[in-house]
């Protein structure tokens, strides 16, 4: 796995991030399959893409993760990425369903698309400042999880407790993962992160197989950063 940081300019390189591959992807096997969390990274994406004309119809959009919540409700990830993107083709949770029920269904809709062993192209991940990501949260049980695709969620330490998650084998199945991190509240957990090898928050977790992972960071999120 390689792994790159950047410091600066975060909308308009995972833009760039984003575009070209995209673009690659859809030249090699026809389509661009992505994962988007929510949080601030569909305002940014939106920023980042402006300036590119990218062709959504071959995109696969799924959400790394998602509040079961209706899809016009405040919380809804859904509902964000499709406010900040209206074209982007996103493929929604069925939030009638309870949440086992809801992670299978959307397991099924994974399955339907990217086959029994989802490859991602590219995973456009947040980080928490208690150093979560999708809705993977410290020393929750889920961080364990090997089987599931999709896994429900009832008790999330962050609101709304009821959730669905990407899990890690899907996750570190990914060609490509950016990390988008803004705000001084995540110094102390970047630095862990980069600079402890043996750092156990769920972002560093993220390791993927194969393929480079990418932080993207601010000034403030990047200020504990010793190099
Ligand atoms: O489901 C959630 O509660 C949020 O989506 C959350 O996981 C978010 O992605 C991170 O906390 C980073 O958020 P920011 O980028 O807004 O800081």
């Amino acid at each position: 796995m390689t792994v790159n940081i950047h410091i600066g300019s975060v909308p308009e390189r995972l833009g760039q991030a984003v575009y070209d591959a995209s673009q690659q992807a859809i030249r090699e096997r026809g389509q661009f399959s992505v994962a988007i969390s929510g949080g601030s990274l569909p305002k940014l994406l939106a920023a980042g893409l402006k300036s590119y004309d990218v062709d959504v119809g071959k995109w696969n959009v799924f959400l790394a993760d998602e509040r079961v919540v209706p899809l016009d409700h405040d919380d809804s990830n859904y509902r964000e990425i499709r406010f900040r993107i209206p074209s982007l083709p996103v493929i929604p949770i069925d939030p009638s369903l309870s949440s086992d029920e809801c992670a299978s269904e959307y397991t099924t809709k994974l399955v339907e698309k990217l086959g029994e062993s989802p490859k991602f192209d590219m995973l456009l991940l947040g980080l928490g400042p208690d150093g979560h990501t999708c809705s993977l949260f410290p020393g929750h049980s889920l961080l364990q999880e090997k089987t599931k695709l999709v896994a429900p969620i009832t008790d999330s330490p962050k609101p709304p407790p009821t959730r669905v998650t990407l899990t890690y084998p899907v996750l570190n199945a990914a060609r490509a993962a950016v990390f988008v991190v803004t705000g001084a509240s995540k110094a102390d957990v970047v630095l862990d992160i980069i600079e402890n090898e043996e750092s156990t928050f769920p972002g560093a977790l993220v390791k993927l197989s194969e393929g480079t992972v990418d932080w993207l960071f601010d000034e403030a999120a990047a200020s504990k950063l010793s190099k």
